[in-house]
């Protein structure tokens, strides 16, 4: 199948480059997870997929849109949950055009979809982090954009809210064919759904590849610089992923 998002021998970064030149193909259905430690270049490789920062050299290729969730937003304006997420209709309303019944029954759907259809009317500014974070994956789940695009999807939500989210994810690539990139730091979530992982290495090296693969003990180590065990529990189909921390009294 064709990608709908490729990196082409992309070398990005603010000033310097982060990287050795980066070549991945993304395709529709696949869920790409994005690891490395902290101050690495996860979310500058989403600014520069989404333009918002220029390849130094090399090119992005975007198929069929992108929708992005970002870390935080902090909106001008007192508006409600439901204005915020009408924002991600904005390519499907013509200018100076009233939203449709339609748009507006996506709005609450998608909602829905997250368990906080009761916050609609509640004032975005208002809101914990974590619903914070949920209103802004609705916003880009009705953007119908072929490409998801979430920063720390799950960085300030409880655990059954990251069920929430990683099962929303999945079905997006799985029922909906979207191809979703998430980055997180958490590398049991690339374990419970990622088809593919990008690991962000030390001295501006990449592994990139199917996440049974990338997703090893030793892979991890060199990226985070602790060891890192691989548990296969006998009930429970997903390997576990544990940090063995080294903390002295
Ligand atoms: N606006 C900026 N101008 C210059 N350098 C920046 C800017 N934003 C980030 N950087 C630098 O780019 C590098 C990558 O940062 P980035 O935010 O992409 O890391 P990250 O992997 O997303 O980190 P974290 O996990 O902490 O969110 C870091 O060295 C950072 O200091």
């Amino acid at each position: 199948m064709t990608a709908s998002l490729s990196l082409n021998a992309l070398v990005y970064g603010h000033q310097q480059p982060l990287f050795s030149p980066m070549t991945l193909n993304c395709r529709p259905g696949e869920i790409w997870a994005v690891l490395g430690a902290n101050g690495r270049g996860k979310s500058t490789l989403l600014d520069t997929v989404t333009g918002v920062l220029r390849t130094i050299s090399g090119s992005v290729d975007v198929r069929g849109g992108v929708g992005i969730v970002p870390q935080s937003f902090r909106p001008a304006f007192a508006w409600r949950v439901r204005d915020v997420v009408l924002m991600g209709r904005a390519r499907h309303i013509a200018l100076f055009a009233q939203p449709k019944r339609e748009d507006e029954q996506q709005v609450m759907q998608a909602l829905a979809q997250l368990n906080i259809a009761h916050l609609a009317d509640t004032l975005f500014h208002a809101l914990s982090g974590g619903q914070q974070q949920l209103v802004m994956i609705a916003r880009a789940l009705v953007s119908a954009s072929q490409n998801i695009l979430l920063d720390e999807p799950c960085s300030a939500l409880d655990l059954a809210n990251q069920q929430t989210v990683l099962q929303l994810i999945s079905n997006l690539a799985h029922d909906q064919s979207r191809t979703v990139v998430f980055t997180t730091h958490d590398p049991t979530h690339a374990l419970q759904i990622a088809s593919h992982t990008l690991l962000l290495l030390p001295n501006g090296e990449w592994l990139a590849g199917a996440t049974s693969d990338v997703v090893q003990e030793t892979n991890l180590q060199r990226a985070y610089g602790l060891p890192v065990r691989k548990i296969q529990l006998a009930d429970y189909a997903c390997p576990v992923l544990a940090p063995l921390f080294s903390i002295h009294r």
